[in-house]
């Protein structure tokens, strides 16, 4: 049964990682993990694909690009040792079956934990994906997939499809990447309805004018009121290598209010920002809602992947939860 106190701070980043630089990105994400720890965080989400880059096109043809990723994917694993309590959620291509998933990872204290394959790939306006990569079609199945000898790991296979982390302390982390959340099926209606309490959102989203605003406050902001929960969304920032220019924007919602954002433009190569959430607050949200509750009961229970760590413990019972950002504020930002 849920902890009736369950304050948790979680974190979000931007990234300006660039195609096929390997050792920049995977230093530009231990960065930003280091920082969220540092902060309190315990867990922390990056954009889509960011240890080789989300741009890397025709080079997802090639072995080397997904054997470099996984030898990153590796090195953070072990690094993340230094961040116990913190949950690492990045963004790593994958050959299952011998075919090639764009997929979440999540680790934590030394253990890679699920890889979660994409479920809706994009291929409208420039994008490219099924060029690449399949999409994923079991809905809440996974398997047991034996990790490549030839990379280090202290653990032989991991969960691999599409899955619900819980943490010992029953916290209960999903995964929608990018386009899943564009489409009108959108994966967060099925993670809520199995009471998922922080959906995770890696994305790759270049900029077009006015295309920001649909994002947060149609999209990020539209669901995560329809649905409850906390969102969060992390995109990439600058021009890593393609034509695009990936607009950031990476933001921090709960059940349709914004908590955290951090700038659409900037010089910075990393930002992270962070909020303070009442995870208690996604079941009253969701309580109130009768139909909601009727739909969620038609669901079969889904059985979670469960990991090692507290993650709603370590927030101080008298420190605030973040205060609601102005949706007058955010309106005014994303005219672009
Ligand atoms: N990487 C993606 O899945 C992109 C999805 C979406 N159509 C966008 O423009 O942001």
């Amino acid at each position: 049964m849920d902890q009736w106190d369950r304050r948790c701070r979680v974190a979000t980043c931007t990234v300006n990682n660039w195609a096929l630089d390997f050792r920049g990105n995977y230093e530009r994400i231990v960065k930003t993990c280091s920082e969220a720890y540092a902060l309190g965080a315990r867990i922390r989400l990056g954009p889509e694909l960011e240890i080789p880059g989300y741009g890397c096109a025709d080079h997802f043809f090639e072995l080397d690009t997904e054997r470099h990723s996984w030898e990153m994917l590796s090195k953070l694993v072990e690094k993340s040792k230094d961040w116990p309590e913190l949950l690492v959620i990045t963004g790593i291509p994958t050959r299952f079956r011998g075919l090639l998933y764009n997929c979440a990872a999540a680790l934590k204290n030394g253990k890679l934990l699920f890889i979660r394959a994409k479920m809706g790939l994009a291929d409208d306006n420039v994008y490219r994906e099924s060029r690449w990569f399949v999409k994923w079609t079991e809905t809440f199945k996974h398997y047991e997939m034996p990790l490549n000898a030839q990379i280090h790991f202290e653990q032989s296979t991991v969960p691999f499809g599409d899955g619900i982390l819980e943490s010992s302390d029953n916290v209960r982390v999903g995964f929608e990447i990018c386009e899943e959340l564009w489409s009108s099926r959108s994966t967060n209606i099925r993670l809520a309805e199995q009471g998922v309490d922080i959906i995770c959102n890696g994305s790759g989203s270049h900029h077009i004018l006015g295309k920001s605003n649909y994002r947060i406050n149609q999209l990020i902001l539209g669901s995560s009121a329809k649905v409850g929960g906390v969102y969060l969304y992390a995109n990439h920032r600058g021009c890593d290598g393609d034509r695009v220019y990936y607009d950031g924007a990476s933001s921090i919602a709960q059940n349709g209010d914004l908590l955290a954002q951090i700038h659409q433009f900037d010089i910075e190569d990393t930002c992270v920002a962070t909020a303070i959430v009442d995870l208690s607050e996604n079941s009253v949200f969701r309580q109130m809602k009768s139909s909601d509750r009727g739909n969620a009961s038609d669901q079969k229970t889904v059985v979670p992947i469960r990991f090692d760590g507290n993650m709603a413990e370590g927030v101080k019972f008298n420190q605030k939860c973040t205060e609601r950002m102005t949706s007058m504020v955010e309106k005014c930002c994303f005219k672009n």
